[in-house]
């Protein structure tokens, strides 16, 4: 009996629990019935929200319009952040979208893009709130060009810089729109408003070293974007315009021949950024071979100045210096830095030379050979990388925190120097900018823009001044002082 109590004691456990458990998956039923019910309405509801931020973020995608692109202006400047705002900027709008077209904006651009004097030419700048196409825009204005810039702000360094030179074009009346190179469709309405005469594609991914930290960035732009700038000057400009684009020194890479002149070997890239811009010489010639695109390379030399790239190491050392904070100097690197003017002109002189373009959107048909031609845009006289760090210096009046060490694997050539007989002969180039007058320059609008102490450094300038023999004290003080 104790035994029988014991089993039916056990027995009616089992009933007891099976009575809980059928009861828990009753309740359980219930309650996933209702869960459901609360999920399919959450999903809706949360499809339609998703519905809601597409339309307001991404019009273009649904009326047909044109959408502008920017980036993150707020974005810090820490890699991390800077790789992924660059990396999307350069094919995606962000959230500060608006819109193309309408009546008023078309009159802006063919204003901006007008010829003010008899015989001036139309040209489309890319990049034009970067460094070189800001000066270049500038330029080609002053002497009465029509000019239109297009740029996509990424934050790859400051976008807060690259809108200053907006405004400074602005106030020149030169339009610049928050555009990226990808965006066939922008370029296309472009070319249907206005016959421009030349394109000026400065936008690119620079830097040599970022390109390790992101590679994609440099292929989106100066590959992708590249094609995408030919693509639609080959195939919908009527009449289709001459091209004048920044290739690099870079593309020099292993080369050992010195000076560096066209006819050297570039085949040896040593960094991802010299191989996209050594890939846009080759697009270049098959463009101009099959679509009889007029098109000039312009490799620069390390270009200089104020309102230059805060990236660049003359820049970023200067500011470490003001900062006082460590430098890291790569043993024995020299360059052939060139300053803005000089490449300005150069930019001009190319543009000015360029000659049409043979072939027709309309037809698909070249009706001959166009040029294809490749110039250096250099200072041809390279000085070691200390002996900038000690023009800073003595500018700033203060001793930077130097670290010196050898140079690391990170796609850096240790040498450059040009020879630009070609540019010379084609288009009268002479750099006369010595690297002492080119960052005094610098120095003197690094001061203004930046808000520093002024006294210290006009100080600093005046004893710099005393102690040059009479000589160099009277090539320093002009602007075009012979290097
Ligand atoms: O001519 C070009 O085609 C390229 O020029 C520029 O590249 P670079 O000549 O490499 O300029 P930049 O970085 O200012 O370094 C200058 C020097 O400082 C040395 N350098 C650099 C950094 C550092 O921390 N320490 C150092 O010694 C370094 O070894 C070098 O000797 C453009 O950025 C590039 O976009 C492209 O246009």
């Amino acid at each position: 009996m104790p035994t029988d109590a014991a089993a039916k004691g056990v027995k009616l456990e089992r009933y007891a629990s099976g009575g809980a458990l059928l009861l828990r998956r009753v309740a359980s039923g219930k309650f996933v019935a209702a869960s459901s019910h609360l999920l399919f309405r959450a999903t809706v509801l949360a499809t339609l929200a998703l519905v809601f931020l597409f339309a307001f973020h991404y019009p273009s995608l649904l009326s047909r319009s044109f959408s502008l692109v920017s980036a993150d202006a707020s974005s810090s400047s820490a890699t991390s952040s800077r790789l992924h705002a660059s990396h999307r900027s350069l094919l995606m709008s962000s959230s500060a979208s608006a819109t193309y077209g309408g009546e008023k904006w078309d009159k802006e651009i063919r204003r901006s893009a007008k010829p003010r004097r008899d015989g001036g030419i139309s040209v489309l700048v890319t990049g034009a709130a970067g460094f070189v196409g800001a000066h270049c825009s500038l330029a080609l204005r002053a002497r009465g060009d029509g000019v239109l810039g297009l740029d996509n702000f990424n934050s790859y360094y400051d976008p807060a810089l690259k809108r200053a030179r907006q405004r400074l074009l602005s106030d020149r009346g030169v339009v610049v729109l928050d555009a990226d190179i990808n965006d066939a469709l922008l370029l296309e309405k472009l070319f249907d408003l206005v016959p421009f005469t030349h394109v000026l594609h400065l936008a690119a991914q620079a830097g040599v070293r970022y390109a390790m930290e992101a590679p994609h960035t440099y292929v989106a732009s100066n590959v992708a974007g590249l094609v995408t700038v030919f693509e639609t000057a080959a195939k919908h400009a009527d009449p289709q315009p001459a091209i004048v684009w920044a290739s690099s020194s870079s593309v020099y890479g292993l080369n050992k021949e010195t000076p560096f002149s066209e006819d050297h070997r570039t085949d040896r890239p040593a960094s991802l950024y010299a191989a996209t811009k050594k890939a846009g010489e080759a697009i270049a010639h098959s463009y101009n071979h099959i679509y009889g695109l007029s098109i000039t390379g312009l490799r620069f030399f390390t270009v200089y100045g104020p309102w230059g790239r805060p990236d660049m190491a003359y820049f970023s050392f200067a500011r470490s210096i003001v900062a006082g904070e460590p430098i890291t100097l790569y043993a024995d690197a020299r360059r052939d830095f060139t300053y803005i003017d000089d490449v300005v002109k150069g930019c001009v002189g190319a543009l000015d030379t360029a000659a049409r373009s043979t072939g027709s959107a309309r037809s698909g048909k070249k009706t001959g050979p166009a040029p294809l031609r490749v110039y250096n845009l250099g200072n041809t006289s390279p000085v070691p990388v200390t002996r900038m760090v000690a023009i800073l210096e003595k500018l700033l009046g203060k001793k930077a925190n130097k670290r010196v060490i050898a140079m690391p694997s990170n796609g850096d050539v240790p040498f450059t120097h040009a020879n630009v007989s070609h540019a010379a002969h084609d288009f009268g180039y002479r750099p006369t900018t010595s690297l002492d007058a080119g960052l005094r320059h610098f120095v003197d609008w690094f001061v203004e823009y930046y808000k520093l102490d002024t006294k210290i450094v006009k100080a600093a300038q005046a004893a710099a001044d005393k102690k040059k023999p009479a000589t160099k004290k009277k090539a320093a003080a002009g602007k075009s002082a012979s290097s």
